[in-house]
């Protein structure tokens, strides 16, 4: 039987501050300094799960919802959503909170797909994630709507084949031909 992990084991949390050679000439973090460290912090808890190399597959929309102010502290918080053969779709959640005024604010959230290689860079089977938490568990039964449109996206599925899309939107058979 292929081994399982709990989702709350990949769980990472790591904290940054902008420091003025992360942002731009407004002093607000650049959009490409957020994603080096979504990446890293995404790339950790895919490790964490599968105990294996990874590397980033895709990355979904992300959107940069309000600007992130010079000294602000940036709080990014990654875990596994759920685990396929030998890809695993990571959810990051990103806080920047100004320490003088008290305030934290949800910066933005996405999520990325890890897959686990081994050292010739051939994908390799990864361990199932196991949700518990309500959050958790909507989390990972929205996985697989996730998976099949990056995928279609990617051209490695037809759109023909995604089930799961083909049930959101309620396309018929029948009224497809
Ligand atoms: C132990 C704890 C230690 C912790 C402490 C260490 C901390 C240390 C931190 C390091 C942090 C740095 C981590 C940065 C990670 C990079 O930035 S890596 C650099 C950027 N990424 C790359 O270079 C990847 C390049 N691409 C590839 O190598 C290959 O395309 C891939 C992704 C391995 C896939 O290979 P392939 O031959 O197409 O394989 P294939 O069997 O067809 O597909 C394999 C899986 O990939 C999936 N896939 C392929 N393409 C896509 C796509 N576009 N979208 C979604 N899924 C896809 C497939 O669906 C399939 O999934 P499963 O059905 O098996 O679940």
């Amino acid at each position: 039987m292929r081994k399982q992990k709990k989702v709350s084991e990949s769980y990472v949390i790591m904290t940054e501050l902008v420091l003025p050679n992360d942002t731009n000439t407004l002093h607000n973090l650049m959009g490409g300094k957020m994603m080096h460290w979504m990446d890293i912090v995404s790339a950790i808890a895919a490790q964490k799960h599968s105990n294996r190399i990874v590397v980033t597959a895709s990355v979904d929309n992300v959107s940069f919802r309000e600007s992130i102010k010079l000294g602000n502290v940036v709080t990014l918080e990654a875990k596994v959503t759920r685990a396929f053969s030998s890809s695993m779709e990571v959810h990051i959640v990103v806080y920047a909170e100004d320490i003088p005024s008290g305030t934290k604010v949800l910066s933005n959230q996405a999520f990325f797909t890890f897959v686990a290689v081994d050292q010739s860079g051939k994908a390799i089977d990864v361990p199932e994630a196991v949700p518990e938490t309500e959050e958790e568990i909507k989390l990972y039964d929205g996985a697989l709507r996730r998976r099949q449109l990056r995928l279609v996206l990617a051209g490695r599925m037809k759109p023909s084949e995604a089930n799961e899309l083909k049930s959101i939107f309620d396309i018929k058979e029948s009224a497809q031909s």
